[in-house]
């Protein structure tokens, strides 16, 4: 047999017909939903008089629209958009009769932390969601991608989705990681080495003792950027670490079925000589705490850096530097550690896990913010549930942040929590483009510790200087 990636074996195993062409019918094992790109799926399930064909492997939560605010029962505080597109997950996911986490229930939060949270995503599967950061998930050994709203109904209707296979992409990243350097930074200097399209085509395995060192939580949030470096899917191979994760969540097998399952999940790794189209390596050593200073994660820079003149780049980039700089309101020249902040975010599906919360609160623990808001918004609420078990949410509060409720929050504007005009704010979400977190508003992504730092002292901030 000829040596393969872990990609070409979970997609050799999902293969249910291939075309001449190479088009490909894969099954896909779990289906995730939100409220945002599934009505016309259902409405076009509705109008065809069609079932669900898998409701046991659809999961559904609400989180996009959801305010975050302790009054959110409280319809009014919905824009009438966001009303409408929750009550349809409500009534569809009822009609429809698959799983079904609503506002009200305490497991409730961000699809992508829900999935992994329940034991729904297992190494070895086909995770899609209409939603591009389902790449979280191949932290799992998953194979899991984004979807657009046609697919979701075909996946729907058939649990299976039209496919043409990616190309293998390795990101190695050797040694170790120095210390206040974590798993955001490791994937946003990944992106700011090979830009936004490095990753176009490929599937990216991430791999190396940088990695293997990482928590599943970690894994989850560099996995979870992959498509911000233009990637289909992100993927790390499962062990030791994943197995703990998984063993014993609501939805996990067990019994003879958890042995079989990790007899399967034993044998999903890249085999030595298999072939990589495109071959990335990083030293773990070299990464630093980073922050990005434009409009696309790809302008990423050491905390240490000085903001960069337009002349610092080439062709269409110069322009595209001087859009973002303006966009950014920042001078050429000015350090990082200069920038001002109004507000901080920590949260979204990127960093918004129990790790996350615990990382920022060792930064905050005793001390008072600096910005002018600052509002911690927990990936689910039983993340929220243990960070008020652990005592993390009484430092967030003593230090001057608001406590919030599960759901995307302030990572896009499509819920209250938004950006003013101008409002500067360190974020630890995946996407830093004009208007993302509000009109005009002004995005810095960065690690939780680093969110936290800034928080503090009221600028970028090298978190080192407070360890
Ligand atoms: C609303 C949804 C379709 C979108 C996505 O696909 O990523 C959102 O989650 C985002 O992060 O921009
Ligand atoms: S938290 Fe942000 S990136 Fe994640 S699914 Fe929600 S909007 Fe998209």
């Amino acid at each position: 047999m000829s040596p393969k990636t872990l990609y070409d074996k979970i997609w050799d195993a999902h293969v249910a017909h291939e075309a001449d062409d190479g088009t490909c019918l894969l099954y896909i094992d779990r289906h995730l939903v939100h409220e945002v790109t599934s009505p016309q799926a259902f409405e076009g399930l509705r109008m065809a008089g069609r079932k669900v064909h898998a409701p046991d492997k659809t999961i559904a939560v609400p989180d996009h629209n959801v305010p975050t605010t302790l009054d959110r029962a409280n319809a009014k505080t919905m824009t009438e958009d966001s009303r409408i597109q929750v009550e349809a997950l409500d009534k569809n996911a009822k009609d429809f009769g698959i799983h079904y986490y609503p506002v009200s229930d305490i497991r409730q939060g961000i699809v992508h932390i829900v999935g992994p949270e329940q034991g729904w995503t297992l190494p070895g599967m086909t995770v899609v969601c209409g939603d591009s950061h389902t790449a979280t998930h191949g932290a799992f050994g998953a194979l899991a991608h984004g979807i657009g709203t046609s697919e979701v109904e075909h996946v729907l209707a058939t649990q299976t989705l039209i496919q043409k296979k990616s190309k293998n992409m390795k990101v190695e990243i050797t040694g170790k990681l120095r210390p206040g350097v974590t798993a955001k930074d490791i994937t946003l200097s990944v992106i700011g080495a090979t830009g936004t399209a490095g990753g176009t085509g490929y599937v990216i395995e991430y791999c190396g003792e940088a990695i293997r060192d990482l928590s599943m939580e970690g894994r989850m949030t560099v996995c979870n950027m992959a498509i911000e470096g233009g990637a289909r899917a992100g993927l790390i191979a499962p062990d030791e670490k994943t197995y703990e994760y998984v063993k014993g969540r609501p939805h996990a097998p067990t019994g003879d079925q958890w042995e079989a399952a990790l007899a399967w999940w034993k044998t999903l790794y890249s085999d030595d000589d298999a072939h990589w189209d495109k071959v990335v390596t990083l030293k773990g050593e070299d990464i630093a705490p980073v922050v990005t200073w434009g409009t696309s994660p790809e302008d990423v820079l050491p905390i240490t850096a000085k903001v960069p003149s337009p002349e610092d780049f080439q062709g269409g980039k110069v322009g595209a530097a001087q859009r973002s700089l303006d966009y950014m309101g920042l001078t050429p020249g000015m350090p990082l550690s200069d920038v001002t902040i109004d507000t901080v975010f920590i949260g979204s599906c990127t960093n918004g896990r129990i790790e996350d919360l615990r990382a920022a609160a060792e930064v905050l623990k005793g001390k008072k913010i600096k910005v002018k808001r600052a509002m911690v918004v927990p990936g689910s609420g039983l993340v929220r549930a243990q960070a008020e078990e652990e005592g993390l949410a009484e430092i967030f509060k003593e230090a001057g942040f608001e406590w919030r409720l599960a759901g995307c929050s302030m990572c896009l504007a499509m819920n209250p929590d938004q950006l003013a005009p101008g409002e500067r704010c360190a974020s630890t979400s995946n996407r830093n483009f004009e208007g993302r977190q509000g009109y005009k508003g002004r995005t810095h992504l960065m690690s939780p510790a680093m969110a936290a730092a800034a928080a503090v002292t009221g600028k970028l901030t090298d978190v080192r200087e407070m360890m």
